[in-house]
């Protein structure tokens, strides 16, 4: 398509400014004319059999072809560059190739064209520089075709500054008419030499013009040309993976040609698709809220065809697509393979993928856009034998968008999906059940483990809070031993205060007696061998109410054995939760386990009973002490 366009670029317009040229070689230029057109109307027939990439796969039924081009914007183009405006030579003669000018609007296909050359040239700078030149000429010899026709109007000859006169020998024969004009065009516009000095308005006007384009496209063109190739080369090696790097590398490790051909063909997929490889890379140099909405642009359409992410909050989502690194596979290539340690799953942008048998042709199934594949070996799943290695060869059948995820990036996702997770995995288990590689007793097995494990965090748990509570009851058992200890002292201390005062009056009572009689004598002395009876059991009497009281004192309110006792008891209670499996040969304790393990069960609040049994012991304690302040005050 190259020659027809170029031809129709350059041609036309020279035919339209310089007569002299056009009608000499009116021949030459209709077989060329209507050469190229037929070079149009093949373009027109390859392009409606050119088969197109859905899902990436090549499209060859000509009736979808012809229905795709036959409504493209493309398709109009090409109609309207096609259209026999020919037949207006009759209207106005075959020296106005101007009724051809609707030929100029194939341009588009010349891009196309030059596109696809630079992708398969292996010299692409020297490519880009010859099209960057090319395209100078062209604006050139326009300037220079209209120079001439703009001296034809003012009038050849007539000053300094139009093309000379043409009935000068000199200046009369076609060449010297073109070259003169290109050379008076591009003295111009590159701004070399001096620039010839204009006369007429029209001439100033077309200088103005000249200089304006040399100033703002030209120069400026020309003086970054280095640049230009640099940043094309700097833009296409971060949108793209480094052809020529790798092109040159393959030539010097003599890679086999079907290798190095499969490498160009997936590399001008990516080139000519604009298949961007590098899209979190090019986007990190933006603010991470534009990375995020453009990346949000651009790949959440195929993210909400995924059933697990459909129902997914979008803030989730959002963070999901920075993650999501896009990968283009070939026809024919294996994007996993059986037996191989997964480290990421994908996602189907578009393409179509079969699972296949080791023979690599049998099909078990084949996955489409929105499809996702690759999570069983990552996830972990219960009963899985396979681990952690690839169950299934995954082959792609076009070419094939997909956006990889990896093992890491994924468990952070699930972390945050809890639904998300159990869908991966119940579909990885299905799966897995069909394959008869999972492995039920095992995942029951796992499972056991996991409740038993539930119960150990939960039982540490309520230990943790037993531990809180006895250290508490702790303190407290030891600041009552110490009250109790301080009154047990201050008792005996008036006990033997009080024991002199009840001995004087025994003495007095017996002197009274001795004083009536020898009967009375005797009496007196059998009233105090009863006395001293009386009184050695009175004073046994008070040491034993005083050790009636103390014991009184033990039972309910506690010295230092209670409170020894109550220690027992209370850490007795806390083995037995600690240990829970601890045998006691002691009724008693065995009654207290039970009674624990019955409030341990009854009471949902781990603890409680010990505390009820406190709360019984300070009630007695006070009854205790209300009752000795009731004897104190009757002694007295
Ligand atoms: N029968 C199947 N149908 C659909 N997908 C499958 C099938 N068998 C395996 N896969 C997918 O292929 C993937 C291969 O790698 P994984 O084992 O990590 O995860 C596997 C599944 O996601």
């Amino acid at each position: 398509m190259l020659f027809p366009i170029v031809y129709n670029w350059v041609i036309i317009i020279l035919r339209m400014c310089f007569t002299m040229i056009a009608l000499s070689y009116l021949p030459v230029w209709l077989t060329l004319d209507y050469l190229s057109d037929l070079l149009y109307f093949i373009d027109i027939i390859i392009k409606l059999h050119t088969g197109y990439l859905d899902q990436g796969i090549l499209v060859k039924d000509l009736t979808l072809l012809k229905k795709r081009y036959l409504r493209s914007k493309l398709f109009l183009g090409d109609l309207v560059s096609l259209l026999p405006t020919d037949f207006l030579y009759f209207v106005f003669g075959t020296q106005t190739p101007l009724v051809r000018i609707n030929r100029l609007l194939r341009v588009t296909r010349l891009n196309e064209a030059l596109d696809r050359m630079e992708t398969r040239t292996s010299y692409p700078n020297t490519f880009r520089i010859t099209k960057l030149m090319v395209y100078i000429f062209v604006l050139i010899h326009w300037n220079a075709c209209f120079y001439f026709a703009l001296s034809s109007y003012i009038g050849f000859g007539s000053d300094v500054w139009v093309y000379p006169n043409i009935t000068d020998p000199e200046f009369a024969s076609m060449l010297r008419q073109y070259s003169y004009c290109f050379w008076f065009s591009a003295e111009i516009l590159t701004t070399v030499g001096d620039n010839p000095l204009a006369v007429t308005e029209e001439e100033y006007l077309f200088m103005i013009a000249d200089l304006l384009i040399a100033v703002l496209v030209f120069a400026s063109v020309v003086g970054n040309v280095g640049n230009v190739i640099t940043s094309m080369r700097d833009r296409d090696n971060v949108f793209f993976p480094n052809h020529e790097l790798v092109k040159a590398y393959l030539r010097s490790r003599h890679i086999s040609k079907e290798l190095r051909q499969r490498i160009d063909n997936w590399y001008q997929h990516l080139y000519i698709n604009k298949k961007i490889m590098k899209e979190n890379e090019i986007l990190q140099q933006l603010p991470m809220h534009m990375r995020t909405e453009i990346a949000v642009s651009v790949h959440l359409p195929t993210l909400s065809k995924v059933t697990i992410f459909q129902n997914c909050e979008k803030s989730l989502l959002e963070e999901l697509v920075l993650k999501l690194t896009p990968q283009v596979f070939s026809p024919g290539e294996y994007v996993c393979k059986k037996g191989d340690v997964g480290h990421e799953m994908y996602i189907i942008k578009e393409g179509k993928l079969a699972v296949v048998a080791d023979d690599g042709v049998t099909e078990f199934a084949v996955l489409s856009e929105g499809n996702f594949f690759g999570e069983i070996s990552i996830l972990n799943i219960k009963g899985n034998k396979s681990g952690n290695r690839r169950t299934a060869n995954i082959r792609s059948i076009g070419y094939s968008d997909l956006f990889s995820l990896s093992k890491e990036d994924l468990t952070d996702v699930l972390s945050e999906f809890p639904a998300a997770k159990r869908h991966l995995e119940e579909k990885g288990r299905q799966i897995l059940t069909k394959m008869g590689m999972l492995e039920e007793s095992k995942e029951a097995e796992e499972s056991e483990v996991v409740k038993v494990e539930t119960k150990i965090k939960t039982l540490e748990k309520n230990l943790e809070v037993l531990q809180t509570k006895l250290a508490r009851l702790m303190v407290e058992l030891e600041s009552s031993n110490r009250k109790l200890q301080a009154r047990v002292e201050q008792l005996e201390r008036e006990i033997a205060a009080l024991r002199p005062r009840l001995m004087e009056d025994e003495e007095g009572e017996r002197t009274d007696r001795r004083g009536e009689g020898v009967g009375g004598e005797v009496e007196w002395e059998r009233e105090e061998a009863e006395g001293e009876e009386e009184e050695d059991g009175s004073s046994t009497k008070v040491k034993k109410q005083g050790q009636g009281e103390e014991g009184n004192d033990v039972t309910k309110e506690g010295d230092g054995e209670s409170t020894k006792s109550t220690k027992d008891d209370v850490e007795r209670v806390v083995e037995g939760d600690k240990s829970g499996l601890k045998d006691t040969d002691n009724d008693e304790k065995k009654k207290e386990d039970d009674g624990e393990k019955k409030q341990q069960k009854g009471d949902d609040r781990p603890g409680k009973g010990d505390g009820a049994e406190i709360e019984t012991e300070k009630e007695e304690k006070s009854g205790e002490r209300e009752h000795e302040e009731t004897e104190k005050a009757e002694e007295d």
